[in-house]
């Protein structure tokens, strides 16, 4: 086979992993109804380069971490179909960054498209930008990952005593 001939085929590889992906998973066929009318509505809105540049690497973060978390799933399941706490932290790990990816997603929308459809914002927002409400949301964030980091400390104080 050719070089061009071979560069074709993987790419018939990687779009049979999509659709697998999106034949399997639930989970995949929301984040595409859900990136359609996000582009959809970019379309229709007058978004700026760096919205859209950040709309477009949401939705491929979102998707990229549901295929690998569908790649993971499977190896997980080739290894063993029979409970192992060591398949459980792969599986969870992975759908936690599936997560993630998400919310940052739900996040960068939201401050994308109130934008266009809320022109009645408070008026400190109007006045200072959006990317200074953007960055509001740091301490939020960083309350999560405190409350997280604290749940992850005691539990791993009391595995570690038993
Ligand atoms: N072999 C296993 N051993 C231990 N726990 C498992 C195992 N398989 C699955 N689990 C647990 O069940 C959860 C769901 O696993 P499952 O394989 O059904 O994924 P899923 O629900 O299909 O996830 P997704 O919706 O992302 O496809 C995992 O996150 C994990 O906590």
């Amino acid at each position: 086979m050719s070089g061009f001939g071979k560069l074709l085929k993987s790419f018939s590889y990687a779009i049979e992993g999509m659709m697998h992906t999106l034949n399997t998973q639930r989970n995949m066929r929301i984040h595409f109804v859900v990136a359609f009318f996000a582009m959809l509505l970019a379309l229709f809105l007058d978004l700026s380069k760096l919205e859209l540049i950040y709309l477009f690497f949401s939705i491929v973060l979102v998707v990229s971490a549901e295929l690998f978390n569908t790649a993971i799933e499977a190896v997980v399941d080739l290894v063993t179909r029979d409970y192992h706490p060591l398949a459980k932290i792969a599986k969870d790990v992975a759908a936690a960054a599936v997560l993630l990816t998400a919310v940052h997603a739900v996040i960068v929308g939201f401050f994308v498209f109130t934008d266009k459809f809320f022109p009645l914002q408070p008026r400190h927002w109007q006045t200072t930008g959006w990317m200074t409400y953007y960055v509001s949301f740091i301490p939020l964030g960083l309350l999560v990952l405190l409350l997280i980091s604290w749940r992850a400390y005691v539990r791993f104080k009391r595995n570690n005593q038993t």
